[in-house]
């Protein structure tokens, strides 16, 4: 299936479109509605369900249908507005200047035809800048006197949301502008791209899978989802980057403003801001053709996403006299690149086994080029996803990929079929042991339960030795293979009693590497306790929780010790994530693991106590205490934002005093980046917990009691008249007295879908 159609002529509504009024009225409100709950899912959850080329045709044709019957157009119409509502959390800016979509062109006929469009309207020539158009989520930075002051999302376009904290956290994004050759207006709104690369990206789907989360589709949802959540400390632990290309609102001395596109990005250059380097000036249709083609061709070389080129006219004079409409400039364009998809055969259906022992089904495909790579694998996710998709060995199917590393099987083309295709089913056995794999209810995976599985001792060892966990350099997958092989490691305590001498014998080995990793491994001896409680791979523990358990227990016995009521007092652990932990330390050979780790002198294991953790402090003397908190957040500050004040100060003086609820501030910058169970996020917990709720009129999706118990399981409380205690008023269907008392008193009211938000429950 292929979503791009090059549109000549009349466009598809010309053979067999509606063809009366009132036809084409219904239809037209038909895609409206699909539209408008697209929008929610990609402009509100950040979680779309169909690609942006399925979302385009569907723009296209009411678009067409509405060219074709004016009288149908409605002022609410998607076509005449620009994106969606600002979410209810945040706090409303409103935009010097809106902030505009753009029109998209598929072609190069429609291309011809908006160049001619604005050759007639300006009579005369026409130079035009173009520039890679960044597939993130566009922002507004206002700096007065060079200052940084707001960041905001672009929302509906005449007011966004207020990301200021997070945006702070940006490295690349200046809070100061430079001024060396252009002076800076008193005020003057910047406009550009929040964008993630995909590096960034692979290592934040990393650390989803290992908290139990789900995955980002691709970079621009996790870009959006990570600018547009309440907590700074998430997204300065999610590595975002940013390209600016536009300036509104120049409130300075009019002389000084740049007069065109060209100009403009020279002077968000001079002033120190991320211009993409790509742009470049085109004094004809030809030359715009050929940066075109060049780009869909060197496209797949970036290390970010694009997903098209944004074509705009140079001259600003030009600009204003062309003018805009509600919803987009009639001076730029969008030309999208074709979705990338490919189809393909699916030859075979394979089973991994992972860490935990969850089996995913891969798809093994004949190879295929897809998004300038060659693909021959794709994720089937697991036996649910399979059977919605209902994919079979021997199916032609269409795979696409969008910045994931890797591919999915998105839809399988039944029109193919033959007959000789084979449905696949999960294996009752476990393909690396041979034990009856178990089910949980509730679950998607299935799971083989040996512990001494030899696929999972590999990757556990894997993950063990990764450079988040216990970083030791040169054990990858093809020596930890040989090592289980052989029986040299079953598991990771075996590698402290590794000699150099058999490591040597193995393949692509010799004295020299050999030595090298011994002293690699010695190395790792030293690591500290919150490295050591994520390398041993305990479920729902991501790097965020081990830091916030090594910081608050000290030592490896605390934490062994502890009972899930001690381990869920502690901020950001939920019941699940307690329970795993307790799990995991109440089995017998886990216990035998760390005695094992003990003796070989991994000294974590053996009991040192975590720098900054109140055992530390203990040892220490409280007077030494705060240096040593000090300097031992200092590896994670480095890596946290440069401009949030105190955040890192304040988390460990909140862990000094030992109290609990304090953490509703954005807390944890100090700790390693991430995650947590997938019970309750941490940013949920964070937000709720200590905030007055009171709810007037009825909730969809629950009773009152059960949105009263929620609030009350992450921390918060629920009662029932508004004061100025208040934090949120929660109104839902029929809300009378308490939002008007919330209005007067300027307490922040959310709605239903906005409470659901909030509370980390995806609103139905
Ligand atoms: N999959 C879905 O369910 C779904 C739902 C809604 C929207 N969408 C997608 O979003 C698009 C609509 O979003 P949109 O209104 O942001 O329009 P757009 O993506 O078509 O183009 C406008 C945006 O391009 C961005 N941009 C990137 N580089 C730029 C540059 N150099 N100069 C100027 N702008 C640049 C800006 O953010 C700007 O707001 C649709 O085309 C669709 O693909 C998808
Ligand atoms: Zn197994």
């Amino acid at each position: 299936m292929d979503q791009h159609q090059p549109v000549t002529g009349a466009g598809p509504n010309a053979a067999g479109g509606p063809d009366g009024l009132e036809a084409a009225r219904a239809r037209a409100e038909a895609l409206r509605e699909q539209i408008r709950h697209h929008d929610y899912l990609y402009y509100v959850l950040d979680r779309p369900e169909i690609d942006d080329a399925a979302y385009d045709a569907l723009m296209r044709e009411l678009r067409e249908l509405e060219a074709r019957f004016p009288e149908i157009v409605t002022p609410d119409s998607p076509t005449q507005r620009v994106g969606g509502k600002p979410a209810a959390p945040f706090a409303r800016v409103e935009h010097a200047e809106p902030m505009l979509s753009l029109d998209n062109a598929f072609s190069r006929e429609e291309l011809e035809a908006f160049d001619q469009r604005v050759r007639r309207a300006v009579g005369g020539d026409v130079a035009y800048v173009a520039e890679l158009k960044i597939d993130g989520l566009s922002i507004a930075l206002t700096y007065e006197e060079g200052r940084f002051v707001r960041g905001a999302t672009r929302g509906d376009g005449e007011a966004g949301e207020d990301v200021t904290a997070n945006l702070r956290t940006i490295r690349s994004l200046p809070l100061r502008l430079r001024d060396r050759e252009r002076q800076v207006p008193q005020r003057v709104e910047v406009r550009g791209e929040v964008y993630m690369t995909f590096d960034a990206f692979r290592r934040l789907n990393q650390e989803q899978e290992a908290r139990g989360q789900a995955p980002f589709a691709n970079p621009r949802n996790a870009a959006a989802g990570s600018v547009r959540q309440l907590d700074p400390a998430v997204t300065a632990a999610r590595s975002l980057n940013l390209w600016v290309y536009a300036l509104a609102g120049w409130e300075g001395d009019p002389a000084a403003a740049p007069r065109s596109q060209w100009e403009v990005l020279q002077t968000l250059r001079q002033w120190g801001l991320p211009v993409n380097p790509h742009a470049r000036r085109c004094t004809s249709l030809d030359e715009l053709l050929a940066y075109i083609d060049e780009w869909a061709a060197r496209r797949h070389q970036l290390p970010y996403l694009i997903d098209g080129i944004v074509i705009k006219v140079d001259d600003l004079a030009q600009q204003r006299e062309l003018g805009t409409t509600a919803r987009s400039p009639r001076w730029a364009i969008a030309y999208k690149f074709p979705a990338e998809k490919a189809r393909t055969r699916v030859r075979d259906i394979l089973v991994s086994v992972g860490r935990t022992g969850a089996l995913t089904p891969v798809a093994v495909l004949d190879p295929v080029l897809l998004a300038g790579t060659t693909v021959s694998r794709a994720s089937l996710h697991n036996a649910d996803y399979i059977r919605e998709k209902d994919v079979r060995i021997g199916d032609l199917v269409v795979v696409h990929k969008a910045g994931e590393i890797i591919p999915e099987v998105v839809e399988v083309v039944k029109e193919a079929r033959t007959g000789d295709e084979r449905p696949f089913t999960m294996p009752e056995r476990c393909p690396a042991c041979g034990s009856p794999v178990v089910r949980v209810e509730g679950e998607a995976a299935t799971r083989c339960p040996n512990a001494a599985c030899p696929a999972q001792q590999l990757e556990r060892i894997r993950h063990f030795a990764s450079r988040d966990a216990m970083d030791i350099e040169g054990l990858g997958p093809a020596v930890i293979e040989q090592l289980v092989a052989r029986g040299l490691v079953r598991d990771v305590a075996d590698l402290y009693r590794l000699e150099a001498e058999p490591v040597a014998q193995l393949e692509r080995m010799g004295p020299k590497s050999a030595a090298n990793l011994i002293a690699a491994i010695d190395a790792s001896r030293a690591r500290p306790l919150r490295r050591l409680l994520y390398g041993l791979g305990i479920r729902f523990v991501g790097e965020r929780v081990a830091g916030v358990l090594a910081r608050h227990f000290g030592t490896i016995h605390r934490v062994m010790e502890a009972e899930p009521a001690e381990l869920m007092a502690v901020p950001e652990i939920g019941p699940r994530i307690a329970e795993s932990v307790a799990a995991f330390f109440r089995d017998e050979h886990n216990r035998d693991l760390i005695r094992r780790l003990a003796e070989a002198g991994v000294r974590a294991a053996a009991g040192e106590p975590e720098p900054g953790s109140a055992a530390a402090r203990a040892a220490a003397g409280a007077g030494a205490a705060a240096g040593v908190a000090g300097a031992a957040e200092g590896a994670g500050m480095a890596a946290g934002p440069a401009g949030i004040p105190g955040v890192a100060g304040g988390d460990a003086a909140t862990d000094g005093l030992g109290s609990g609820p304090g953490a509703t501030g954005p807390g944890g910058v100090g700790a390693p980046p991430g995650p947590d169970g997938p019970g309750v996020p941490p940013e949920v917990r964070e937000r709720v917990a200590g905030k007055t709720f009171v709810f007037t009129g009825g909730l969809a999706s629950m009773t009152r009691d059960e949105a009263e118990a929620l609030v009350e399981a992450l921390g918060g409380r629920a009662t029932g008249s508004v004061s100025r205690k208040t934090d949120y008023v929660v109104a839902g269907e029929g809300a009378g007295s308490k939002l008007a008392k919330a209005r007067e008193l300027g307490i922040p009211v959310l709605d239903e879908q906005a409470f659901l938000r909030l509370v980390g429950r995806q609103p139905s």
